[in-house]
């Protein structure tokens, strides 16, 4: 089957043309820098007809038989990958303001890829959906329960494409069957988010209601005293305001002027002291995340790097294993030196847990998934 693979995100589109049963990327591109305060001069709707336009050559030889689309929230309702119709894009418009830099830009490419391909059936793969195994102790916050009943308001974590890909993936290189595998994910991309994985499922993970929750990350602020917000309102900012402060002027960009996790590293080796704080004040949080969730699972039987940072800045590795001694966890400075694209163990041959680089693949599950639902299509 050939799929086309759409994830969206808040700035950027990402696509690509998998034939499932060769799992050959047949076709693929990125347009950053679109939709509304990202500067560009694109919405997602253009975008998508750039993307159509893209890839005339490679669909006039052989037509799609499917489109996966990434999509950030489920909410309450997904757990599972489903098959899109009309009533399901508007229950995905609903989450909107629960997912603000990413729901309406699915919606908005599922509306695209509707109105030029109307036949062709078109699947939503929930971020959400891995999280729905957390026990309530994990997704219920200390306010009333009111405002859960009313607004849905719970953690619903994020990135669960990744971390389940990225699961299934460190079980079999350690040899140990999935559904008896504990471990913590750390999916290190531009968004960051921590996983605690116990006998193959989510039982804790770092986002929450929605996506600034948590770690440090690129923009975003992660876990902050929500008086500040409150503060804030006090001192005449808008709800606006706040929002783009935390989302999108946080995070390293605030911490260090940059949100490139190379330009960082380079700066803190030459003597940025500011870079180097930032990369202190990061490493930091996440060691402390990975300790907790270190005795959420019951003992880790591996610790995860994946996405971006994870996969490919072995300084930033170094720096938070050197916080986890306390767990016994200890580098290898060759092996995490080394530069891969395959799965691997970085840690020491005593170090206390693995530690593993796994690459991730959120397009090759995205399309697999999409596979499965259009399969158990009755035709
Ligand atoms: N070779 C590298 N060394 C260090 N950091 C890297 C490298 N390549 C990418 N990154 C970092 O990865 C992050 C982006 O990760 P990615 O998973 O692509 O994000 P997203 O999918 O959320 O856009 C950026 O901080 C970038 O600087
Ligand atoms: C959910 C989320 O934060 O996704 P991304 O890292 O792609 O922004
Ligand atoms: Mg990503």
């Amino acid at each position: 089957m050939r799929v086309l693979v759409i994830n969206s995100g808040s700035s950027s589109l990402k696509y690509q043309v998998r034939d499932t049963t060769t799992d050959e990327v047949q076709a693929n591109g990125l347009i950053e820098r679109i939709g509304e305060g990202n500067g560009g001069p694109l919405d997602h709707g253009a975008a998508m007809d750039l993307v159509a336009t893209e890839l005339e050559g490679v669909l006039a030889r052989r037509p799609l038989d499917a489109v996966g689309h990434r999509v950030v929230h489920g909410g309450e309702r997904f757990s599972e990958p489903v098959l899109i119709n009309n009533e399901i894009t508007r229950a995905i418009e609903r989450l909107n303001p629960l997912a603000p830099l990413h729901n309406p830009a699915n919606v908005l490419g599922i509306r695209a890829i509707t109105a030029k391909w109307p036949e062709l059936p078109q699947v939503a793969v929930f971020d959400t959906a891995f999280h729905r195994t957390l026990p309530e102790h994990a997704w219920r916050y200390a306010i009333p329960d009111s405002l859960y009943r009313k607004y849905g308001i719970r953690r619903y974590g994020f990135h669960g494409t990744s971390h389940e890909f990225v699961t299934g993936r460190a079980a079999q290189l350690l040899g140990i069957p999935v559904s008896e595998f504990n471990a913590v994910v750390a999916h290190l991309g531009n968004g960051v988010s921590l996983t605690a994985v116990q006998s193959g499922a989510s039982i804790d993970t770092s986002m929450g209601f929605t996506p600034l929750e948590g770690l440090v990350m690129g923009t975003r602020s992660g876990d902050l005293d929500p008086s500040i917000l409150v503060f804030l309102q006090r001192q005449g900012m808008s709800a606006d305001e706040i929002d783009k402060l935390l989302n999108r002027d946080s995070g390293l960009k605030a911490l260090a002027g940059d949100n490139d996790m190379r330009a960082i590293v380079d700066a803190a080796q030459s003597g940025d002291q500011r870079a180097a704080m930032a990369l202190a004040v990061t490493s930091y949080r996440l060691a402390k995340y990975i300790g907790g969730y270190h005795v959420a699972v019951g003992g880790a039987q591996a610790i995860v790097f994946t996405a971006g940072i994870g996969e490919n800045s072995s300084a930033f590795r170094q720096l938070v294993a050197d916080r986890l001694g306390a767990l016994g966890i200890s580098l290898d400075s060759d092996a995490n030196k080394v530069r891969s694209k395959q799965a691997r163990v970085i840690s020491a041959p005593d170090s206390a847990i693995p530690v593993l680089v796994v690459p991730t693949d959120e397009e090759a599950a995205i399309a697999e998934a999409t596979l499965k639902v259009i399969q158990a299509v009755p035709r």
